[in-house]
């Protein structure tokens, strides 16, 4: 069953400018979804209109059958969202916000309580349940911020950079909180990040959108498949790195068995259909070269490479 169908998804604002454009994309019943893309693509404004706070331009959303225009308190129900932007109270406890976003959700006396504390052990707050939340590490903070969305027992998890400024450890346990929630409650998830290895790590699948439009969607497995090729990258030392890239992209771009040579910054980027068995092939072509390389390497198609292949860059994590 398709629990998130979203068709042609606009938002204007003002009288040009679309910061989200037709986007049209679904999610399955206990699929895990990652919306990857750079500041200003347009993530926060398409997470804000598929989850009613802010007005949708033109286009559909439909949340497990529902229409979220015809039945806009039914998906409220039906869904929980985790952003920055939640309106923790800094000066109160973590128990008493939790409280406090379940009654927001009309749950209250023996339900709420059970609910809450099911929750902290989850996440393993219990501890700090008493202690203010501006007392609160990054990564106990942005576990809450999660906990409080999940009080209604939402079918569908809406996380907006659910990880953003963590450190890898944070990072790690926190992706083990989403998988579990996934795989334990059959969750659906959607959710934004910058972080490729995020998206690597948890989701099915990927929509990747630029400049309010979606610029590929699929999933990962099927996307990877599409680049097919094994890819052999190739640095050079910094103070010939220009004239050497453009030598050697007018050398390799000669060769048969290569597919497709790219420059991407101060790396040459070449796909070959088998890495592995052509490498010895491209170090006998590199033995005449005057440049120095520093380093040459075969990888298999990463979520960078489908990302570089469809957008032309890497992406700029922060
Ligand atoms: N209320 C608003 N009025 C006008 N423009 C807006 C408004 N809110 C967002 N925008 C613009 O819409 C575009 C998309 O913003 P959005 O916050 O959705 O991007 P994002 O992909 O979530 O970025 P980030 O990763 O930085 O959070 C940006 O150019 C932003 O400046």
């Amino acid at each position: 069953m398709l629990a998130i169908e979203v068709e042609n998804l606009t938002k204007q604002y003002g009288k040009h400018f679309k910061a989200v454009e037709k986007a049209s994309f679904s999610v399955e019943t206990g699929e895990i979804l990652a919306l990857l893309g750079p500041n200003g693509a347009g993530k926060t404004t398409l997470f804000k209109m598929m989850t009613s706070l802010s007005k949708i331009t033109a286009g559909k959303v439909n949340i497990m059958g529902y229409d979220l225009h015809k039945d806009e308190y039914k998906v409220k129900s039906l869904i929980g969202y985790s952003c920055q932007e939640i309106g923790l109270d800094p000066e109160s406890s973590v128990l008493f916000n939790m409280r406090l976003f379940g009654k927001y959700q009309h749950i209250y006396g023996d339900k709420l309580k059970k609910r809450v504390d099911f929750l902290l052990q989850l996440f393993e707050l219990k501890e700090v349940e008493n202690r203010k939340v501006k007392l609160l590490s990054g990564g106990m903070k942005k576990k809450l911020e999660i906990a409080t969305s999940l009080i209604a027992e939402p079918k569908i998890l809406f996380l907006d950079e659910p990880t953003l400024g963590l450190d890898i450890e944070s990072r790690k346990k926190l992706w083990g909180y989403i998988q579990q929630l996934n795989e334990e409650q059959e969750m659906t998830i959607i959710l934004t990040t910058h972080y490729l290895e995020e998206a690597e790590k948890l989701c099915d699948k990927l929509v990747i959108l630029e400049s309010g439009k979606i610029i590929k969607q699929g999933y990962i497995n099927d996307l990877k498949e599409e680049v097919a090729n094994d890819l052999i990258k190739i640095n050079f030392s910094k103070y010939e790195e220009h004239e050497a890239i453009e030598y050697a992209y007018s050398k390799l771009t000669n060769l048969s068995f290569v597919n497709e040579v790219k420059k991407v910054k101060q790396e040459l980027i070449v796909s070959v259909s088998n890495g592995r068995s052509y490498i010895t092939d491209i170090l006998d072509e590199t033995k005449n070269w005057k440049y120095n390389i520093k380093s040459i390497m075969v990888t298999e198609a990463s979520l960078e490479d489908i990302y570089l292949e469809h957008t032309g860059n890497y992406i700029r994590e922060v």
